[in-house]
């Protein structure tokens, strides 16, 4: 996944996850409002029926009594109105089931109905002539007894169906207190996410720059320690990035080792040139010293050189110096050095080989140049100056005495090994 994607990626979810809430919210919203609506559009008139009920039963006992005190039967009929409209009450209340339940408002309807039925029988029979206010005992307590239990019931009916309600409102209203508080708790959620995501792709993100930065700086301060790789972790740019860096680091590695071999290489006969003699000498003396071994120097110089360049030219001139770089590179053993040391003048050091048996070698090669046939040219011979390293020799002490040895073979004739003791 790329930067970009991973930096877009969390706003994105943040804002759908948002926006999602909001959108759900905004629809709860209007179901709730909906449903409270309902609510109220159906509680609201069985309470004001059940409240019509309560005060027309007030009225009704009240008619019934003043009828008795003020001996009016006439009254009774107002009592019978008003039953009738208690009665048109109840069926209207039939209408929700949902808010009051069929048997229970047929229980307040029975014990209303023994109530009028009572009431009813009492005024009239005290109503009647001679009646005295002792009427029947019975009758009086089953009036008072139905009176007590429609008061009852008319209350108890009307404060159900009131704590229905606002419960059915408290449990909407409760409905959207959570919707807000979860609603609050994704948007605080979803800022903490961008806030945490961001803040680990921005460490990520500055620990492998740091690193990039780091080693670049390296490179450009001329450290080739092309060992050390950056890691590569992630998959987006900065991936990317160190994988081209790495790419270049590999490139910068063998550009530098092919110019490195291109500088201590000579270039026609590809042996070390006098560059890598000058860096290769000082450490094979010191080496030798310390571990009290012999050194053998040895300056190889082609005879009558400048005869095979004048009499076949300079191509030739060079095949034969290719030739010859070819003999004394066959002839080395490991661990013994060949260089060229300029023109046609050749360098050889030998370690930990004693002064006879290094004699015994130069003469071979010296030998097997001789013994070669040189195409074009045909023979070939070589002079050799050969030194041993003596306990206080420095480089210049040793090159100058198989310098001296050289030009002693060129003067003995040529084509020999002049060596010291
Ligand atoms: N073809 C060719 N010739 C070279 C090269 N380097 C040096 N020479 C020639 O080598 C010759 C060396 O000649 P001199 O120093 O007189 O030595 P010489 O002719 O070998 O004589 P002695 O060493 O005394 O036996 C010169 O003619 C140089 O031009 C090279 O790379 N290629």
């Amino acid at each position: 996944m790329t930067i970009f994607q991973k930096m877009i990626l969390v706003p994105v979810f943040s804002l759908f996850l948002y926006g999602s809430f909001i959108t759900y919210s905004f629809f709860e919203h209007q179901q709730s409002n909906k449903k409270i609506q309902a609510v109220r559009d159906s509680y609201i008139p069985v309470l004001e029926i059940l409240n019509n009920n309560i005060h027309l039963f007030e009225q009704l006992s009240d008619t019934f009594k003043d009828t008795v005190l003020a001996r009016e039967s006439l009254w009774l009929v107002d009592a019978l109105a008003l039953k009738k409209e208690l009665e048109n009450n109840f069926v209207e209340l039939e209408k929700f089931p949902h808010i009051i339940k069929i048997k229970q408002l047929n229980t307040i309807k029975n014990d209303f109905n023994h109530y009028y039925l009572h009431a009813d029988t009492l005024a009239k029979d005290l109503l009647k002539e001679h009646a005295t206010i002792h009427s029947e005992q019975n009758t009086i307590e089953d009036v008072e007894h139905y009176l007590h239990l429609s008061e009852n019931h008319f209350q108890k009916i009307k404060y159900t169906v009131q704590n229905q309600f606002i419960s059915t409102i408290n449990n909407t209203t409760e409905v959207m207190n959570k919707l807000l508080f979860w609603g609050g708790i994704i948007a605080v959620s979803s800022v903490l996410l961008l806030v945490i995501v961001s803040f680990l792709l921005s460490l990520s993100t500055k620990s492998s720059f740091n690193s990039i930065i780091e080693r670049t700086k390296l490179l450009a301060s001329g450290d080739i320690d092309f060992s050390k790789r950056l890691v590569r972790v992630q998959q987006d740019e900065l991936g990317v990035l160190i994988y081209w860096f790495n790419k270049l680091s590999d490139k910068l590695e063998s550009d530098y080792l092919k110019l490195q071999t291109l500088s201590i290489t000579d270039k026609l006969t590809q042996l070390n040139n006098r560059t890598r003699t000058d860096q290769f000498l000082p450490s094979a003396i010191e080496n030798a010293k310390k571990h009290k071994q012999p050194l053998i120097f040895i300056i190889i110089d082609i005879d009558h050189f400048k005869k095979v360049n004048d009499t076949h030219g300079h191509l030739v001139g060079d095949d034969v110096l290719i030739m010859f770089a070819t003999i004394l590179k066959d002839s080395a053993k490991s661990g013994d050095y060949v260089s060229r040391w300029g023109g046609e003048e050749f360098v050889l050091v030998w370690q930990n080989l004693h002064f006879e048996p290094a004699v015994e070698k130069a003469n071979d090669i010296r030998n097997m140049i001789a013994d070669s046939h040189f195409p074009v040219v045909g023979k070939v011979t070589a002079s050799i100056g050969l030194t041993v390293l003596t306990e206080q020799d420095d480089i210049e002490d040793l090159i100058s005495r198989a310098d001296k040895n050289l030009y002693q073979a060129k003067e003995d004739g040529r084509n020999r090994v002049v060596a010291d003791s």
